[in-house]
């Protein structure tokens, strides 16, 4: 079997799900998600860097379950905020609330204008098998845009409403999955892992 019918995405992020089962549904596939597995032990995402904590969440969930697992880290690099809120993108305003995050990087970035809004959406997408994180399959994504003064759009995932994406003159919350998952990080990076995933699965399952 060259791919699996089902696969499970180390998430409890329900925007990263909805993007992840449009992405291999066009592959045939069905994703499960860790809202799929509640008893399952959590894991901290104590690394500093997103590889470091997509391979943190991919090894445990694999072990934990005993099966392959995608784990996805992700954040937003704002230019003006050297960076930030970059890894700690979850918990930027303290606990893990997209509204307050969102309302947080609208006062940081107040009175900027709008040649100094840069921002880089990143994502890192790690796929382990059980018990051989030396196996990990890495593969990264990236999509620049620009911090709006207001938000825009209907999508409530993260800091979608905040996030302008020049080239389609939309916010991310303003396009639909598919669309979004045409130029977003996320999307980029999955296109990146359609490539390799196959053979990497094919060796895994074969050793
Ligand atoms: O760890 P999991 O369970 O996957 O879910 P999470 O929401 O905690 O995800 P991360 O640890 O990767 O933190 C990334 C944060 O960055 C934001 N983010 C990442 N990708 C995004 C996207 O495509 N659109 C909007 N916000 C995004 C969102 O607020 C996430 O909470
Ligand atoms: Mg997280």
């Amino acid at each position: 079997m060259a791919v699996p019918r089902t696969l499970v995405v180390a998430t409890k992020n329900p925007g990263k799900a909805r993007e992840f089962a449009k992405s291999f549904a066009s592959s045939g596939i069905t994703i499960h998600t860790l809202l799929d597995y509640p008893n399952a032990q959590q894991v901290n995402e104590t690394g500093t860097t997103f590889e470091e904590n997509a391979r943190l969440k991919a090894d445990h969930f694999a072990h934990v379950l005993q099966l392959p697992v995608l784990a996805d880290d992700s954040g937003l690099m704002v230019d003006a905020l050297h960076g930030q809120p970059g890894i700690r993108s979850a918990r930027f305003a303290g606990d893990h609330n997209d509204a307050a995050n969102n309302a947080k990087l609208l006062v940081e970035m107040g009175g900027m204008p709008e040649e100094q809004r840069g921002a880089t959406f990143h994502s890192t997408l790690v796929m382990a098998w059980p018990d051989r994180p030396a196996d990990d399959l890495v593969v990264v994504g990236e999509t620049r845009g620009q911090i709006l003064t207001v938000p825009r759009g209907d999508n409530q995932f993260g800091y979608d409403p905040l996030f302008f994406y020049p080239p389609k003159q939309k916010s991310f919350a303003e396009m639909s999955p598919d669309e979004k998952n045409e130029i977003s990080h996320r999307g980029l990076a999955l296109k990146k892992l359609a490539i390799v995933w196959p053979d990497w699965w094919q060796k895994e399952e074969a050793k």
